[in-house]
């Protein structure tokens, strides 16, 4: 049986609550009593944009997962044909000064607690993942994807930059090669692809299945001693992850600097205005 609660979305203390928006539920939280696993679900119409407020549920939801002794963590998203479209672009575009920080510090919140995760994390992928969609995917441990969505870091094509933690996540999936031939190009690959060249580990064919698929690999650890697991998962990880901690403030400085670019602006503008067009036809 699941037991299922919706989370409460209360403005963090510290958090400047502006702009909060209390009357959606972004964030959802499920635990399967049979198996402990935790599936957590984006729910942010119409595509997942990460903003703020989806960001800040995230990072509650996901510290809820670390609090509530689960065995594991899956992320996916309640729109059929969309895990999430990376970043709310409204967030960079002619930005508020007070909130364009702590929209990126939500983010590096964010990456810090799923990449840090001392569960085991999967991701099921249930429709189109690009840049912020695929570090969100690249942060778990294990991805199953359905057909005929796309994946990938497209940050070029947008002219923006891909910060380094989120190719540590690409890098810590992709051999280095590969990796850096996709983060140049802004490549965004079809599920057939992301398969090929291990940026998923499994395709399923409905999202009951991939969900199935995800908690059978959190199963893998049944018989592995949780703390040894969760040391070893960190100590893997610790390098990457304590560069962003020690880098916070310069990593929140160098994207004001490079977001607030006149040329950076524009070509912001210009996408989301193609982006519109797009849904208009
Ligand atoms: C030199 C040192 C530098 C160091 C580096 C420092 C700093 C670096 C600076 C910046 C780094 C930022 C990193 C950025 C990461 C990101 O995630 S950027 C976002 C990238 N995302 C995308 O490119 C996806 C764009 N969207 C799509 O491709 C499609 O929408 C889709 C997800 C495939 C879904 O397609 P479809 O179902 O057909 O839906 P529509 O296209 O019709 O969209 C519906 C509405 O949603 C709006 N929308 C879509 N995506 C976004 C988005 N990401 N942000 C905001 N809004 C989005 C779209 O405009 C439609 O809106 P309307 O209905 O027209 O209002």
């Amino acid at each position: 049986m699941m037991r299922s609660k919706v989370l409460s979305l209360v403005p963090r203390a510290t958090g400047v609550c502006r702009h909060m928006s209390t009357a959606t539920k972004l964030t959802t939280v499920a635990v399967d009593d049979k198996t402990g696993i935790a599936t957590l679900t984006m729910n942010r119409p119409p595509v997942n944009g990460l903003n703020l407020d989806l960001l800040r549920d995230l990072n509650q939801s996901i510290g809820e997962v670390e609090g509530n002794k689960s065995r594991g963590l899956i992320l996916t998203s309640s729109n059929p044909t969309i895990f999430s479209a990376g970043l709310d672009i409204l967030e960079m575009y002619k930005p508020d000064k007070d909130r364009i920080r702590e929209f990126w510090t939500a983010l590096q919140d964010v990456w810090l607690a799923l990449y840090g995760s001392s569960v085991p994390t999967a991701a099921a992928i249930n429709g189109h993942s690009p840049a912020g969609g695929c570090l969100l995917a690249t942060s778990c441990e294990y991805r199953v994807m359905l057909p005929k969505f796309t994946i990938g870091l497209n940050e070029t094509k947008l002219g923006i930059v891909a910060p380094k933690w989120f190719m540590s996540s690409f890098l810590s999936v992709l051999p280095r090669r590969e990796a850096e031939r996709a983060l140049n190009q802004g490549r965004m690959f079809t599920t057939e692809e992301a398969l090929s060249i291990g940026l998923i580990d499994e395709v399923a064919i409905s999202k009951e299945q991939a969900l199935d698929k995800c908690a059978q690999f959190i199963g893998t650890f049944a018989k592995v001693n949780p703390l040894a697991r969760s040391l070893t998962k960190q100590q893997l990880r610790a390098v990457e992850l304590q560069q962003l901690e020690n880098e916070r403030a310069q990593d929140l400085e160098r994207f004001l600097f490079f977001v607030n670019q006149p040329s950076v602006q524009k070509g912001l503008g210009i996408y989301l205005e193609s982006l519109k067009k797009k849904a208009k036809n």
